[in-house]
């Protein structure tokens, strides 16, 4: 299911979206906030604007991702946290410009589709249901009368919302001046060659001048069966609240070409990350591995945190580990892939139990067969674990990995896909890790453990009390990487996180030498 919502600045596309996606459980596409990333990597590096060759190469090579914060949406472009960047006037200035040249929107509606591919999307911009989905379900053009846009603009400007206060009132003069900031931007962008804003032949026009924000989410939901039977077994909680819960003051817009604000969500956004999960309710494991840490329920919420001091105090005084250059895994908090070599049972506890006691959300990628115990699965989905089938293109553990990263969680991932009890050889790697960072678009951090080949004997039940040592590595992230093209670039991910894996682990295993 596909629902395309294009329109003008200020109809209020990025809120219906959002808060449609966090209703039925969809991935909000924030196509604007694509177009502006690409503006803002460029502008960092200095590129004019008429260096139209050197803006579509960062165009064609920019990695994009989308993170959730209490705050609201965040977004990466090739690692790096823009989403202050992206709403400066600056780029309002010039992201219509970028947003123009072809071959950059060529590139960019690649990157659209490949996430409208993960499934369930709500997309929101000026050419969704016209050029990047033109097959969608559910399409929607959504206007309002410019002087409403700008009211509500210059409204969210000043850090109110007129969506949960519609007497809100701002400064006169300023709305004046957006009003015209917004009508050059409506010509601009539906007098432009490539891709103009226009409605779809198909595409069901709403007018939210006056209606409600909830009116208008009622009104796109009513468009489509598909649409009410989601609406149906969405939890009840999320039916109305979705709505209000959804804008926050918009730190950015003005100029001319902007106007935009925070829309948020993204790409790879999360599936059901924002559906909070009712304590006491029946949910099933699955319900576990596709929502959020953070929106597990209380119960789940208490459980977790008590294993976690529990595992950090018992193993710590058992095998008195540590981590060295700790600080590269817990003050750079940004979402990305974790991988580790994996000489023990004993791996994920030290890395998730270390991770969660610094307040980072992490995921464990665990073998499907241990799902044959419905004790373990339970269990694994309780404390965020996810299942992956080994052996096949799992495309389901491969969604649930890149919605967790684009709600801001970490993934451990073990590439070597099961336990390897010799430190002196090199197996056969999974890498399924690459793509689901390609996918997600987040950095890659290799790490290592060592000494945890010691913990048991060979037919030994008895669990040794011997020290075992982890190190972290520095992140990579594909924007470093030599190769161009995106299958090149996962295969260059998937050897050099390995090697790096591999080096950080030998160094662990020269500066302890005797042990295994
Ligand atoms: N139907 C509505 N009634 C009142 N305010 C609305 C409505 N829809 C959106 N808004 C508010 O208008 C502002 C602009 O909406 P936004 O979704 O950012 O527009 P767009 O993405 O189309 O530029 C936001 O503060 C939003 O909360
Ligand atoms: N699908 C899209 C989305 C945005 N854009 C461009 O990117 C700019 C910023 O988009 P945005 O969605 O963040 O802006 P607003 O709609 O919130 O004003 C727009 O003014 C368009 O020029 C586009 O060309 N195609």
């Amino acid at each position: 299911m596909i629902v395309a919502i294009d329109g003008p600045a200020g109809s209020g596309k990025s809120t219906v979206a959002r808060a449609l996606s966090q209703r039925l459980n969809l991935v909000f596409l924030d196509t604007g906030a694509m177009y502006r990333s690409v503006s803002v990597v460029c502008l960092e590096k200095g590129i004019s604007l008429d260096d139209t060759e050197a803006i579509i190469k960062e165009a064609r090579e920019i990695q994009i991702t989308f993170g959730n914060s209490p705050e609201g949406q965040t977004v990466f472009a090739n690692g790096h946290n823009v989403t202050q960047a992206i709403r400066t006037p600056e780029i309002d200035a010039c992201v219509s410009r970028v947003a123009a040249i072809p071959e950059v929107r060529e590139a960019m509606v690649v990157l659209q589709r490949r996430a409208g591919e993960a499934g369930d999307v709500v997309a929101e911009g000026r050419d969704i249901g016209t050029v990047v989905f033109p097959k969608a379900e559910v399409k929607v053009f959504l206007t309002a009368d410019p002087e409403a846009r700008a009211h509500r603009r210059a409204v969210q400007r000043e850090g109110k919302d007129t969506a949960t206060n519609a007497s809100a009132t701002a400064d006169a003069a300023e709305e004046k001046k957006i009003l015209e900031d917004i009508k050059a931007r409506d010509e601009a962008d539906s007098s432009r060659k490539v891709a103009p804003l226009k409605p779809a032949p198909d595409a069901h026009h709403i007018d939210s001048s006056h209606m409600t924000l909830n009116e208008v989410v009622d009104a796109v939901v009513a468009l489509h069966p598909g649409l009410q039977e989601r609406d149906r077994h969405a939890p009840r909680a999320s039916r109305h609240q979705s709505t209000h819960e959804t804008k926050t003051s918009s730190s950015d817009d003005s100029e001319s070409h902007r106007s935009a604000d925070q829309k948020r969500k993204g790409t790879r956004e999360k599936k059901s990350g924002d559906k909070k999960l009712k304590a006491f309710r029946g949910n099933s494991c699955d319900d576990y591995f596709d929502t959020g840490l953070l929106n597990f329920p209380l119960p789940a919420k208490i459980f977790l945190r008590i294993a976690i001091f529990v595992l950090m105090v018992v193993t710590k005084l058992w095998f008195r580990w540590s981590i060295a250059n700790a600080s590269l895994l817990k003050d750079d908090r940004r979402p990305r892939v974790i991988i580790m070599n994996h000489p023990s049972m004993f791996d994920p506890v030290m890395m998730v139990a270390y991770l969660m006691w610094h307040h980072i959300p992490v995921r464990t990628i665990y073998k499907s067969e241990f799902d044959k115990n419905p004790l373990v699965k339970w269990l694994f989905s309780r404390v965020g674990a996810i299942p992956v089938e080994r052996g096949k293109a799992d495309m389901k553990a491969i969604r649930r990995s890149v919605a967790a990263i684009g709600r801001g969680e970490c993934l451990l991932i073990f590439p070597e896909g099961t336990r390897i009890r010799d430190n002196h050889i090199r197996p056969e790697i999974h890498g399924g890790f690459a793509l689901i960072a390609q996918l997600a678009g987040c950095d890659v951090q290799p790490a290592a453990i060592f000494g945890a080949l010691d913990i048991k004997r060979a037919n030994s039940p008895v669990i040794r009390p011997v020290k075992i040592w982890g190190l972290a590595g520095e992140r990579i992230s594909f924007a470093d990487l030599q190769a161009t093209k995106r299958k090149d670039q996962a295969r260059e991910m998937e050897e050099l996180g390995m090697d790096r894996v591999y080096e950080l682990r030998d160094q662990l295993m020269r500066e302890h030498p005797g042990r295994n």
